[in-house]
């Protein structure tokens, strides 16, 4: 399904609702830190499970005691859509459980 870019102002409101986000480019990125590699391992799977419910998918990035995510929607030509920001709001929520920060 063909998703339309944000303008930048739509990007500025939506990370505006997600503390500890950033827009690199046309990227949404955050780092969390986790309590130990086995709960960064386990939000990483985590995270897997949403985004195949979403189908849609992040760069995903298994650190030591950290989870590196970078989003973007290919199919919009490497721009930021609503898919992003919904697979970062969900992510958003389930990441406390895992001891993120
Ligand atoms: C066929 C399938 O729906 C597409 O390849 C989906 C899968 N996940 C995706 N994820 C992201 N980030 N961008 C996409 O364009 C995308 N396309």
């Amino acid at each position: 399904m063909a998703v339309a870019p944000l303008s930048q102002k739509e990007i500025e409101d939506r990370l505006a609702e997600l503390p500890g986000w950033s827009a690199d480019g046309d990227r949404l990125t955050r780092t969390y830190r986790l309590p130990s590699h086995f709960a960064a391992a386990a939000l990483v799977t985590h995270i897997a499970r949403i985004q195949d419910e979403l189908d849609h998918h992040s760069d995903c990035t298994l650190g030591y005691h950290s989870v590196d995510l970078t989003i973007t929607t290919h199919s919009a030509g490497g721009t930021l859509t609503e898919k992003d920001f919904t697979l970062a709001r969900r992510v958003e929520d389930i990441a406390p459980g895992h001891g993120a920060h």
